[in-house]
């Protein structure tokens, strides 16, 4: 029987552009509430994953279920319990900001459930995404980060339930970058969306996502929290102190112990002390360096590990 909360649902997905094999048997699946974010290289086929899963391209084979549904069969009613913000939407610059919320968030009224009326209310959606004082404004006037704010209400007018983000924060300064990331969290506790981002922010992306999955070279080739993949691939810790105006670094999978001993044997004379674990972007480094070179084999064997941990 299949599992009402896996929401996501890929298994050998490939898809093949002429000769190019772009995706060569892709496999995740997603829950209910759960952020993923989907990481990889320019050209690893991020946006053509999120596109199958869409329903805007068509796979060339696999298993992808999406709430439930084949994509490449969605009806409305599948759509209308979607959400996208693409990595950019062209439309009328003479629309004002309200008039296009409004618009488009009465093709969800139909749809709406006693869980989740629909659409979104406007005035609490427009404060949602910090645009209030924007409303009235046309969207020829809005600059490149209140646009993008736009592509998120857009995107959620609808209180999906699967919630899609391509780059979300291109063109956000720290104050909308910071709220975009409440936001975030705030669609995934309190309204139960799962969501599924790609960034090439890997500060955002350990921020944000429960769960990193790393593509390359057609393949998932990590799957797993920030935490866990940094922790089981790279799995040493960086000591760094100074003692008597000299600088010491030590790299160590024990870093409590050995600063421990470390302040047994020099007390107060241990200044300036630094324990730095390996970043998402030193793990990332690691496993795309490794795929790229194609020591695929350990890294899909390092997969399960981390898989099974
Ligand atoms: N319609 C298409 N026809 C042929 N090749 C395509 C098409 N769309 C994408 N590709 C190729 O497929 C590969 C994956 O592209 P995709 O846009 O999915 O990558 P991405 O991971 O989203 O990249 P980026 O980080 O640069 O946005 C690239 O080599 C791209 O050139």
């Amino acid at each position: 029987m299949t599992d009402p909360d896996v929401v996501l649902e890929v298994r050998d997905l490939r898809m093949r552009y002429g000769t190019k094999d772009v995706l060569d048997g892709v496999t995740f699946a997603a829950h209910r509430g759960e952020v993923l974010a989907l990481l990889g290289p320019n050209g690893a086929g991020k946006t053509t994953t999120i596109e199958i899963l869409e329903g805007f391209r068509r796979r060339s084979a696999g298993h992808v279920a999406v709430l439930g549904s084949d994509p490449a069969h969605g009806d409305e009613t599948w759509r209308a319990r979607l959400g996208i913000v693409l990595q950019s939407w062209r439309d009328h610059g003479k629309w004002r900001v309200r008039e296009v919320l409004d618009y488009l968030g009465g093709f969800y009224a139909p749809y709406a459930t006693p869980e989740r009326p629909r659409p979104w209310n406007l005035d609490e959606l427009l404060a949602t995404v910090g645009l209030t004082e924007h409303a009235g404004k046309k969207l020829r006037h809005l600059s490149g980060g209140q646009r993008r704010r736009l592509d998120v209400a857009i995107g959620i007018v609808g209180r999906p339930e699967l919630l899609f983000l391509d780059e979300p924060t291109t063109g956000f300064d720290p104050q909308a970058r910071r709220e975009f990331h409440d936001l975030v969290h705030r669609l995934a506790d309190a309204h139960d969306t799962t969501i599924l981002l790609t960034t090439h922010d890997l500060d955002e992306a350990e921020k944000l996502a429960d769960r990193i999955l790393i593509l390359s070279r057609g393949r998932i080739i990590a799957d797993g929290s920030a935490d866990a993949l940094s922790r089981r691939i790279a799995g040493e810790a960086e000591v760094r102190w100074t003692r008597d105006g000299q600088r010491f670094v030590h790299t160590t999978p024990a870093a409590t112990k050995f600063v421990h001993e470390l302040f047994k044997q020099h007390g107060e004379a241990i200044e300036d002390l630094e324990v730095r674990r390996a970043s998402l972007e030193d793990t990332y480094m690691t496993l795309v360096r490794q795929a790229e070179s194609g020591q695929d084999e350990i890294v899909a064997a390092r997969f399960r590990e981390v898989g099974a941990a």
